[in-house]
């Protein structure tokens, strides 16, 4: 690791952190409070694994956050909560079947969860007060209690859906970048009643997460 000389100190230069929201008002509300780079890459995993595999191909970093605001599973995750992802899963990338839902993995294909470092999920959790669980990625939203329950039912750990996380993780699993996933609850997964979505309070929420997560993240090194 290369030392920077402080004051007469030498110092550990601040980790090379990359943030990746979907849309503007989400990249705005971690920018208030994070001094580091945060870009919007579209709403969807498409968008996200573009959009950050394009920074990725421009800059170095030794880290990147997929961030924003999300569905959360009652009872755990209520509107307000912030959520730091101990696994990232795409819950709908594969087959159905007559027998259920097969997930690409047992079609012999890719894979469908990336796990952030179980460490930084730690520190980030602790600092934040953030609670950890799956996030699931999803390329649409969920609207019923029925999907709700299945979800449930298939991954029991989830406490939060978003749409982008697992495009941000494969695009930094391609560069070799770990990946961390943060989001705000701003409705309930269940049936859709977008005039609920508390945005605002997701949005605050997501801004005063990321200015307690800023040391943790600037400080975070793999080796
Ligand atoms: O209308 C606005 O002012 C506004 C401000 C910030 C964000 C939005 C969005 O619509 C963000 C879409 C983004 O949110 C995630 N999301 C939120 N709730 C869910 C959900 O229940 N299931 C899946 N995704 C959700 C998602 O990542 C979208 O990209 C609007």
């Amino acid at each position: 690791m290369v030392l920077q000389a402080e004051e007469g100190r030498l110092i550990a230069p601040s980790a090379r952190v990359l943030v990746a929201t979907a849309v503007p008002a989400e990249r705005d509300a971690v920018a208030r409070t994070f001094p580091g780079e945060v870009i919007a890459v579209g709403v969807g995993p498409a968008r996200a694994a573009a959009g950050t595999a394009t920074a990725l191909t421009k800059a170095p970093y030794d880290l990147v956050v997929s961030a924003g605001i999300g569905g959360g599973f009652a009872p755990h995750a209520p509107v307000g909560t912030l959520v730091v992802a101990d696994e990232i899963t795409a819950a709908d990338l594969g087959a159905q079947t007559p027998d259920g839902f097969l997930p690409v993995t047992d079609l012999g294909f890719g894979t469908v969860t990336h796990l952030p470092p179980a460490a930084l999920v730690r520190q980030a959790a602790d600092a934040t007060g953030a609670r950890t669980g799956a996030v699931l990625t999803v390329s649409t939203v969920t609207g019923t209690a029925e999907r709700a329950d299945e979800l449930r039912r298939r991954h029991p750990t989830a406490l939060a859906e978003a749409m982008e996380g697992f495009g941000v993780a494969e695009a930094a699993a391609l560069h070799g970048v770990p990946v961390l996933e943060v989001r705000a609850v701003s409705n309930p997964v269940g049936p859709r009643d977008r005039a609920a979505w508390r945005i605002g309070e997701a949005l605050q929420a997501l801004a005063e997460g990321f200015g307690k997560l800023a040391p943790v993240l600037e400080s975070w090194k793999t080796v």
